[in-house]
């Protein structure tokens, strides 16, 4: 038979039926599903996307990409060393073939966080996990709903209502003095090792719920007061594989909606049976506890009459400032259903909480480590602020300001050790980022850590702690990107100057009474990330009390 013959024959005895028989369809499919896989996988980043001549590490595993490096290194060092090499702007490969984009360029950061913020928001996983853990809020939100909030936010954190916030400091602060002084009478050489992260993470805690909402936890005293045992599971949670995996079960259709209902919280025993989903059992619970708190206090102040609309004097914390503000809209005959409900106003309070306790305690237990290894920078700490103290230990917001050598400190251990250490956004459209075609759905790193040490715009020292280069900045310097811990634009720290000026109170007052050494010969420091990076080892530190003459 001749080959046309074949072939006619072929085609006059296919019958389209036999497509429906049960194993041609599941050849058919599984052909299709791992052409699919192989060209997402393999193919696509190889030989397709526009990112391909992208330089960047080697594609790694198949399956899981970079995450190998990642995961088993300390945060953000394998994109420095990847910075190094390639450049100011890398791709990587995240799971199942997913590029990523790693952008440093001051030019790439303004476009991303500032031009078109509105088309760079934070992926939905992540929105999700933070919404979880830290109620929905300015850091959920996106578009014209997060301008509206964030413009109603602004003015609790404005530097009228920061300078009369910082007296608010000082009585954790004071506390804190009073009970590391007490154990240390009793230690033998009047020295003893404190884990410092756990001591900033109780002082800071008092300091917020202060200024959030007026409620004084006192956990320097009292470590099982309701809201601090809530906090500290939820803290507890939050290891890096944990955050990971919660990012995997939100990324499931309806995970987040369910997660969040009261349906999900009355069951949330089942979900402690599940090995896959055992965490989100305590998860549930503390959120529910912080809320509750947060709720009770919201009532307290809504019916308090003493907080009225223009009454600064007395109630300085945010909620006060939110019910304040809601008022005055109401009295001005705005409807009830235009003004902040009460349950977004919880939000915005748990926000706060979350977003302004771990990462202040984080900076200021890196700035005692890199002070206890720098015991000139220290000495010379103590020389600024030991007369001040002296002479007042409660100074206010501009005297903080004015110290220069706290300054310095403070700016350069947030810029070497960023409690933030990375963040993401996702590309809602098809861009060029530095000449680089990027399309729609691309995940960007904004990789916080190796921007604020990137060694052509901070020399070849950028790895150490110089805090007297603020005093003399690199030629390269951009006041807006070089220094990214807060990042810039409408989705920047809306806490950066509280952030900023409470640690400066604390550091100032405990630099005046205690000197910090190395907890143990050799000691290192162990970052780990979930969501900030925080001390894996509570960060122990030795502590004595400054003896006066
Ligand atoms: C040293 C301490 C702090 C650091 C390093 C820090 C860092 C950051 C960073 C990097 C972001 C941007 C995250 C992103 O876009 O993915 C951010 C956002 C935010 N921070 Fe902070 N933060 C600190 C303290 C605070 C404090 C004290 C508060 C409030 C009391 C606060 C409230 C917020 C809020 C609400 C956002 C979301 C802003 C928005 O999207 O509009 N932070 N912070």
């Amino acid at each position: 038979m001749s080959p046309a013959a074949s072939s006619a024959g072929l085609l006059t005895s296919f019958d389209p039926a036999s497509l429906f028989h049960a194993s041609t369809l599941a050849w058919l499919l599984g052909g299709y599903t791992t052409y699919t896989f192989l060209y997402r996988v393999i193919l696509y980043p190889r030989f397709f996307s526009p990112m391909r001549n992208v330089p960047g590490p080697s594609l790694g595993n198949p399956l899981l990409g970079n995450y190998v490096t990642i995961v088993h290194s300390e945060v953000g060092i394998p994109m420095r060393e990847w910075a190094k090499k390639h450049g100011p702007i890398m791709r990587m490969m995240g799971l199942f073939g997913k590029e990523r984009i790693i952008v440093l360029s001051p030019e790439a950061l303004q476009q991303i966080t500032v031009r078109d913020w509105l088309e760079y928001p934070r992926p939905q996983f992540m929105r999700d996990v933070l919404g979880l853990v830290a109620g929905y809020g300015l850091l959920t939100l996106t578009g014209d709903e997060h301008k509206q909030l964030r413009k109603s936010m602004n003015p609790a954190f404005s530097i009228q209502n920061l300078t009369l916030q910082t007296e608010m400091y000082y009585e954790p602060i004071e506390t804190l003095i009073h009970v590391l002084k007490e154990r240390l009478k009793a230690a033998p050489d009047g020295k003893q090792v404190f884990p410092m992260y756990e001591w900033m993470g109780k002082v800071t805690l008092d300091i917020i719920c202060e200024t959030a909402f007026g409620y004084k936890t006192d956990c320097l005293h009292d470590p099982h007061n309701e809201l601090a045992v809530a906090f500290e599971k939820l803290l507890d949670l939050q290891s890096g594989p944990n955050i990971a995996k919660l990012a995997a079960i939100m990324s499931m259709p309806g995970a987040a909606t369910l997660a969040n209902s009261e349906w999900m919280y009355h069951r949330r025993h089942i979900l402690g049976k599940l090995p896959v989903f055992s965490n989100l059992e305590p998860l549930l619970d503390s959120m529910h506890r912080i809320r509750k708190i947060s709720a009770d206090m919201l009532r307290e102040k809504t019916a308090d009459l003493s907080v009225s609309p223009d009454d600064m004097s007395t109630k300085k914390d945010i909620m006060s400032l939110l019910v304040r503000s809601r008022k005055a809209e109401l009295e001005a005959g705005a409807s009830l259903k235009d003004t902040m409900s009460d349950k977004a106003m919880v939000d915005q309070v748990l926000t706060f909480l979350a977003a302004g306790h771990e990462t202040t305690a984080s900076g200021l237990s890196w700035t005692l480590w890199l002070l206890a290894n720098d015991l000139e920078s220290q000495r010379k700490l103590r020389e600024e602020v030991t007369p001040i103290y002296e002479a007042n230990p409660r100074p206010d917001y501009r005297t903080l300001k004015s110290l220069n050598w706290l300054d310095c400190v403070i700016n350069e251990s947030l810029r070497l050790l960023p409690p933030v250490p990375i963040t993401l956004r996702i590309a809602e459209k098809d861009d060029y980022i530095d000449g680089v075609l990027v399309p729609k759905g691309t995940i960007v790193n904004i990789p916080i850590r190796v921007i604020n040490t990137y060694k052509p715009v901070w020399g070849e020292d950028a790895e150490e702690f110089h805090p007297e280069r603020w005093l003399n900045l690199p030629k390269g310097y951009n006041s807006a990107f070089s220094q990214f811990t807060f990042i810039a634009g409408p989705h920047g720290c809306i806490g950066k100057t509280m952030a900023v000026s409470e640690m400066k109170a604390v550091l100032f007052a405990i630099i005046a009474n205690f000197e910090f050494t190395p907890g143990y010969a050799g000691q290192v420091a162990h970052p780990a990330a979930a969501i900030t990076m925080k001390p894996e080892d509570n960060m122990p530190l030795t502590v004595r009390a400054i003896q006066k003459n």
